[in-house]
């Protein structure tokens, strides 16, 4: 942990609407699920909670910064909240058949993977998200935003192209920045190992 990290309560508010942003994720799943989804009032109150709850994770970190709160639970906890989210709307958007699972699947790997990597090295130090990860997060919530509100259905089919290029973009941005963290895991690990 770093010092000046340690010092910061970590019951604060940035780190609270982190937790309120974890705990409406089984919420936000159960709406988009609920009506098979189908165009009804409760697939758009989904990508309303989805887009609300996603859009917090820059208020999190600006209150963090803005009241020097910045803890390394936050650090922790921030990209977790942001990967319930989105790796919940992918799966739900998979099983109703709107996302290939392949997609889906290729995506949660890189998250959980980094993950596993940020909970491996966390005697050492707290890894906090890259430029290019929270430029992948962002692509992610376009993406996934778009994708909840049923756009084709209320401007045509050619908004199904609007989709494709944004979820692959999404997709793209974070296979490359799932690399980049491979690379510094090797660069860790040969560290560690001539240090040893
Ligand atoms: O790609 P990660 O795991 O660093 O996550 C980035 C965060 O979601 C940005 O808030």
């Amino acid at each position: 942990m770093t010092e000046a990290a340690a010092r910061v309560s970590n019951w604060n508010l940035p780190n609270a609407i982190t937790v309120i942003r974890i705990l409406l994720a089984p919420l936000f799943i159960w709406m988009l699920l609920a009506d098979g989804g189908a165009d009804t009032p409760l697939r758009y109150a989904a990508a309303a909670l989805f887009i609300v709850a996603i859009a917090t994770d820059g208020i999190d970190g600006h209150i963090a910064r803005s009241r020097n709160q910045v803890t390394d639970l936050g650090k922790l906890l921030d990209p977790i909240a942001d990967k319930v989210l989105t790796g919940g709307a992918l799966v739900g958007l998979s099983i109703l058949t709107e996302l290939p699972w392949w997609v889906t699947a290729v995506i949660l790997v890189r998250e959980i993977g980094i993950t596993v990597f940020r909970f491996a090295v966390l005697s050492d130090r707290v890894i906090p998200a890259s430029r290019g990860g929270k430029l992948k997060t962002l692509a992610q919530s376009i993406a996934i935003s778009l994708a909840l509100v049923p756009f084709p259905a209320l401007f045509g089919s050619w908004f199904d192209w609007v989709n494709i290029v944004t979820m692959s973009i999404a997709f793209i941005l974070t296979v490359v920045t799932g690399i980049d963290y491979l690379v510094q895991a090797w660069r860790l690990s040969r560290a560690g190992k001539s240090a040893a």
